[in-house]
């Protein structure tokens, strides 16, 4: 293949879906990385404490969007554990998860609480067994890696795009990446369909308003 025969966008052969791809294996080994010198997804005690420190950042900007509903996610996984934060807000206002009801439709998400009773999902990660669908002002996003421009790179999906656009759609909806700052890039590549983030929190810093 040449230059003067690219392949269609968002196909493997194309320039972007391969540059993206290189990144992401990157930023997954520099996340994996990260995930082992924090103790893993409980925090741990042998850790570092960077699952403490991101909780503890979080908190203090979830605090800013009091009585908003907030989407977290079920970390799968490298991922930076949301739980801890999930768990504080869940006594004082709705927390959701996303659910993938089909490939290239937007995420639902469904009520979480510490005590739900949870059960694989598409991809793995875990859902609520059954709860109510409820649309959130404010999500958690995970992701592979970040820039300092609100560009993210998730597991290739397009699924947190597509639901952001949604959401925006019906109104205001605040987007905060929450991630190891090892997974921080220098530029991502930015396509049409990529929402920016409008936070990025990590165990070492609060990285906004980006918009
Ligand atoms: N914790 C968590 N929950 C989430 C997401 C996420 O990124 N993290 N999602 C965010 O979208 C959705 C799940 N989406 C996912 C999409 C792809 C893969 C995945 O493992 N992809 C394979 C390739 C699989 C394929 O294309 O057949 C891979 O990366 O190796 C995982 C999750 C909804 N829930
Ligand atoms: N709003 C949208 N409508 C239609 N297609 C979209 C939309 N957003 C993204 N896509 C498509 O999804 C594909 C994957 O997008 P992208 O590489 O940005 O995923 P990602 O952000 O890494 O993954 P995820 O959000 O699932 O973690 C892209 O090829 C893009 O064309």
């Amino acid at each position: 293949m040449t230059d003067s025969t690219p392949s269609a966008p968002g196909t493997p052969g194309d320039t972007l879906t391969r540059r993206k791809a290189a990144l992401r294996r990157d930023a997954l080994a520099a996340r994996e990385a990260a995930y082992g010198k924090a103790g893993g997804t409980s925090g741990g005690t042998a850790g570092d404490g960077a699952t403490a420190r991101a909780t503890a950042r979080l908190s203090d900007l979830l605090a800013r969007t009091e009585g908003r509903i907030v989407a977290g996610y079920m970390p799968i996984r490298s991922e930076l554990d949301p739980r801890p934060a999930m768990e504080a807000e869940a006594a004082r206002r709705p927390v959701c998860v996303p659910v993938i009801e089909a490939r290239g439709a937007p995420l639902i998400f469904r009520q979480w609480t510490p005590d739900a009773t949870l059960i694989p999902g598409t991809f793995g990660a875990l859902i609520p067994e059954r709860s109510a669908t409820l649309v959130p002002d404010v999500v958690i996003v995970p992701l592979v890696a970040f820039d300092r421009q609100g560009g993210r790179l998730g597991y290739g999906g397009g699924f947190y795009d597509r639901t952001l656009a949604g959401l925006r759609d019906r109104g205001a909806a605040l987007a905060i990446g929450f991630a190891y700052a090892a997974q921080e890039v220098g530029d991502l590549p930015i396509e049409p369909t990529d929402i920016p983030l409008d936070w990025v929190v990590t165990e070492d810093e609060v990285i906004g308003p980006l918009t």
